[in-house]
């Protein structure tokens, strides 16, 4: 019999999903499936939840939340045997978005219940995991700012972006070494984003042509630059055509570097989470083939 597990995170997107036992029954009959459920109730129990779930030998453990909830239940299964479904009922949802899982909870069932797996690659940052993206500088603070607000919705991101853009001084922004396959680039970016996967959240996209499979990251580094081409970088985001603006620099990558100059920390993000690293260098790197997933 499959064991499947459902970690559901209850404040995830507008904290008001309609996943219950008996909707979970409908999909997955007592005769044929042992389910469990099990909900969040603080800031990474996820974690712990999922570690408790492998132990119990659960074969499909079901993140059931955002790009927060799915970074917590994968970290645990990267390298093993256990798949990973995702329930997208988050705000920004960008691993589901890119792996096109319906954002309709009854379809995304299905899905599951279909059980079609692929393996895609991870990203690690100094022993971090990420499955969709890490960002440092603009990025980061933009991450903060929307966690600072506590509404997990778009219109509240929107509102970090501007109250970060507002806010966007030259001055503060971390000087540091970027090396990209042995190569050194100096640069004092406003923003380096680092991404395995293709979807910001949203529908938004910094590397549009990113791909979970293709054993790369993509890298996007942005210089620091004038409050109006700022803006232009950001009108041309939503058209995905901010590559094409001059001194935005992208690359393809198996692994990165970042040192920080002045020793000063990195303002940086996991997978939408704001994650502030002390350390004055960091190591970025992607793991091929290394989470099973069902898509
Ligand atoms: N009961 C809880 N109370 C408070 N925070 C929780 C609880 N359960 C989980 N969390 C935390 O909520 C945060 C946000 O979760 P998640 O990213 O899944 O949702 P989201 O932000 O709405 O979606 P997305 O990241 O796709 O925009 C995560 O950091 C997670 O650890």
């Amino acid at each position: 019999m499959k064991s499947i597990h459902f970690i559901i995170n209850p404040i995830a997107g507008k904290g008001n999903n309609c996943i219950s036992e008996n909707l979970l029954r409908a999909y997955f009959p007592m005769d044929m499936y042992d389910i469990k459920i099990k909900y969040t109730s603080f800031k990474k129990e996820a974690i712990e939840l999922t570690k408790a779930s492998v132990e119990e030998r659960a074969t499909i453990i079901v993140a059931c939340g955002g790009d927060g909830t799915v970074n917590e239940v994968a970290s645990i299964l990267v390298n093993t045997d256990v798949i990973l479904g995702i329930i997208p009922i988050g705000s920004g949802n960008g691993l589901a978005s890119n792996i096109k899982i319906p954002r309709d909870i009854e379809k995304a069932l299905t899905v599951i219940k279909n059980q079609i797996t692929t393996k895609i690659d991870v990203g690690c940052c100094n022993g971090m995991y990420f499955f969709s993206n890490t960002g440092f500088g603009f990025d980061a603070k933009v991450v903060r700012s929307y966690e600072e607000s506590k509404k997990r919705n778009l219109k509240s991101y929107l509102k970090a972006c501007f109250r970060t853009f507002i806010k966007c001084n030259n001055n503060n922004e971390a000087s540091m070494e970027v090396i990209i396959d042995d190569i050194k680039y100096y640069k004092e970016p406003l923003l380096i984003f680092i991404s395995n996967s293709n979807e910001l959240g949203y529908n938004f996209s910094l590397t549009p042509k990113a791909c979970l499979q293709d054993g790369l990251l993509d890298v996007l580094i942005v210089p620091k630059m004038h409050k109006v081409k700022l803006l232009l970088f950001g009108v041309l985001m939503l058209f995905k055509k901010h590559i094409y603006l001059k001194d935005v620099m992208h690359y393809q990558t198996k692994k990165l570097d970042l040192i920080s100059v002045k020793g000063n920390f990195f303002d940086s993000q996991i997978d939408g989470e704001y994650k502030p690293l002390l350390e004055s260098s960091v190591s970025i790197k992607l793991l091929q083939n290394s989470l099973t997933i069902i898509i």
